[in-house]
C-alpha cells in the first residue's frame, strides 16, 4: 500500500516537473540563459555576478533587439524582461509613460529611500518633481552651487593635491571625489561642511553606510524577495548589513536635519563621483584626449593660475570636455540599470510580449555599448562624437543616450552635474597630470551606482605652466 503511494507522489512529482518545465519553456520565447530546473536562470547570473554589466551586455547582443527574458527559481516572482533596445525605452518612458511604474516592489527593495522622488509614482511623484524643479531649475541655485564648487575647490581640494603630489604618494581618486561630493551635498543640503575632503582623510562612517545600503539593495535584484526578506527577518547576511547601516545613515541625518534627504544623497554625491571617477581614469588613459582638453582650456581662458577659479557660464563653453564626459557616462552610466513595472499588458515595438505585472529592467550599461547605436567605434572614449561639423554640441535623443533616464522622469540633475564635473575638472587638469597606478585595473563595483570597486588608485604630477 505503502509502495503503491510513493510510487504514485513520486509520479505526481516527476509529471509535476516535467509540466512545469514545458510551462516555462512555452511562456519564455526569448530566453536570455538556460531555464534550470526549480533554480530558473539564477545560477547564470550568480556564476557572473562578478563581471555582470559586460556579460549582460555580451548576451543582450546576441539577442533578438537587445531584448530578453530573464525567469528566477520556481515559485519565486523574480521574472524580468531586460531590454537595451532603444525604441523600446521609448515606448516605455515616454509614449506609454503611464503603464509602466516604479511599482510597489520598488518601494520595497528601495525601502532605504523613503518616499522620495526616486520611488514615487503618480500624484507623489508629480508633487514631489514640481518641488524638486522648482528648485533646480532657479538660476540662484546655480549661482549657489558655483560658490560652493568654488570654495571647495580652492579651500580643500587643490591644498590636498598638492600635499599628495609634494609626498609622491599613490592616492585613490575616487575616495577625493567621494569627499568632495559628500562635502558638497552636505553643505546644499544641511547647510554645514562636514569636511570629510581634508589631507587627514578623516574615516565618515556616515558615507560608508550609504556605500553599503547601495551594495544591498543590488543584492536585492539578484535575490528572489521571499529570500531576502528571509534574511531581513532572520537579520543575517546582506540584510544585516542593511539595518545596521541604514541606522547608522539616519543616526547622521537625524543629528543634523529633521526631514531625510538619502534620495538627494544618492542624486548629488555617487552620480557625480561615479562619472568624475571613470572620466578621470579614461582621460588618463588617452592622452590624446587630455591634450585636446587642455587646449580648449588655454584656447577659451589662457594659461590658468592654480588659483583661478572658473564659473558656470565659463565651463558652458567648453565643448570638447562636454564630448569627454558624454562619453564616460555613456560607457559607464552612473546608474547602470534601471527597473519599472507594467500596469497592463501591452506589445513592445521590438514585438516582445509584456504582461501586466511584468518587470522590465533596462540595462543602461549595455545600451551605451550596442554597435547598432552608437556604430562600429562603440567601445571607443572617442569626444569628437559629441561634437559636430560646425563646433556645437551634437544631441542626441534621451532614449538613446540614456544615462540621465529619459521622458518626463529625465534627471532634474543633468545640467548641474555637467557644470559641477566641469568645474573639478578643469580645476585638476590645469593644474596636474594624472597617471594611473602601473597594474591597477578599474573592476565595477556590485551596486546600484557604477563605481570602481577597489578606487582608481593614481600618482599626481604639477603642471608645469
Ligand atoms: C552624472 C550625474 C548624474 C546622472 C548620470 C544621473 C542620472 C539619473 C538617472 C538615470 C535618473 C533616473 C533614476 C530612476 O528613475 O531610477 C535620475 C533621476 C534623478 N536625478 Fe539624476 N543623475 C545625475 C546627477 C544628478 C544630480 C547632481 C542631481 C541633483 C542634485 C540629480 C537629480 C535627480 C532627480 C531629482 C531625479 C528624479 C527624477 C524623477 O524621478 O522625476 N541627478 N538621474
Amino acid at each position: 500500500m505503502l509502495g503503491s503511494t510513493t510510487i504514485s507522489c513520486a509520479l505526481f512529482f516527476f509529471l509535476f516537473i516535467i509540466f512545469k518545465i514545458h510551462h516555462r519553456r512555452k511562456c519564455c520565447k526569448y530566453p536570455i540563459f538556460r531555464d534550470y530546473p526549480f533554480l530558473g536562470m539564477l545560477p547564470t547570473i550568480l556564476w557572473n555576478l562578478w563581471n555582470i554589466h559586460d556579460f549582460i551586455t555580451k548576451e543582450l547582443k546576441k539577442r533578438h533587439r537587445g531584448t530578453a527574458e530573464f525567469l528566477g527559481p520556481w515559485f519565486t516572482n523574480m521574472n524580468y524582461l531586460i531590454t537595451s533596445d532603444p525604441i523600446n525605452v521609448h515606448h516605455m518612458m515616454s509614449k506609454c509613460f503611464d503603464n509602466y511604474v516604479k511599482g510597489s516592489e520598488f518601494r520595497d527593495i528601495f525601502e532605504a529611500f523613503g518616499d522620495g522622488i526616486f520611488v514615487a509614482d503618480s500624484e507623489t511623484w508629480k508633487y514631489n518633481r514640481s518641488l524638486f524643479h522648482s528648485v533646480f531649475k532657479q538660476r540662484g541655485f546655480e549661482l549657489f552651487q558655483e560658490k560652493i564648487i568654488q570654495n571647495k575647490v580652492e579651500r580643500s581640494l587643490i591644498p590636498l593635491l598638492d600635499h599628495v603630489q609634494e609626498q609622491e604618494s599613490v592616492v585613490d581618486l575616487q575616495d577625493v571625489f567621494n569627499r568632495f561630493t559628500f562635502d558638497n551635498i552636505c553643505s546644499v543640503i544641511l547647510g554645514c561642511d562636514p569636511n570629510c575632503l581634508s589631507i587627514e582623510f578623516p574615516d565618515v562612517a556616515c558615507e560608508k553606510a550609504f556605500d553599503q545600503i547601495e551594495e544591498c539593495i543590488f543584492y536585492r535584484h539578484a535575490t528572489p524577495k521571499t529570500f531576502w526578506m528571509f534574511q531581513k527577518l532572520l537579520q543575517v547576511g546582506q540584510e544585516k548589513k542593511m539595518t545596521k547601516a541604514y541606522k547608522e545613515f539616519d543616526q547622521f541625518i537625524y543629528a543634523n536635519i529633521e526631514s531625510k534627504r538619502e534620495e538627494l544623497k544618492r542624486a548629488g554625491r555617487d552620480t557625480i563621483t561615479s562619472a568624475l571617477t571613470w572620466l578621470f581614469y579614461l582621460i588618463a588613459t588617452h592622452p590624446l584626449v587630455e591634450a585636446k582638453i587642455l587646449e580648449e582650456i588655454k584656447e577659451n581662458f589662457g594659461a590658468i593660475d592654480i588659483g583661478k577659479k572658473l564659473g558656470v557660464n565659463e565651463v558652458k563653453k567648453l565643448v570638447y570636455l562636454h564630448g569627454a564626459i558624454c562619453e564616460a557616462v555613456r560607457l559607464y552610466p552612473p546608474i547602470p540599470f534601471e527597473r519599472k513595472q507594467a500596469i497592463k499588458d501591452d506589445i513592445l515595438p521590438s514585438g516582445h510580449l509584456v504582461n501586466s505585472g511584468t518587470i522590465i529592467l533596462f540595462s543602461l550599461y549595455s545600451m551605451g555599448r550596442f554597435e547598432e547605436t552608437w556604430g562600429k567605434d562603440c567601445l571607443d572614449f572617442k569626444p569628437e562624437r559629441w561634437i559636430s561639423e560646425r563646433g556645437g554640441i551634437v544631441y542626441e535623443p534621451s532614449y538613446k543616450f540614456f544615462s540621465f533616464n529619459a521622458g518626463p522622469r529625465t534627471c532634474l540633475g543633468k545640467d548641474l552635474s555637467f557644470i559641477q564635473i566641469k568645474m573639478v575638472a578643469v580645476a585638476i587638469l590645469s593644474n596636474y597630470s594624472i597617471q594611473v597606478v602601473n597594474g591597477h585595473i578599474p573592476i565595477p563595483n556590485l551596486s546600484i551606482v557604477l563605481l570602481m570597486k577597489n578606487g582608481l588608485k593614481v600618482r599626481i604630477r604639477k603642471r608645469e605652466n
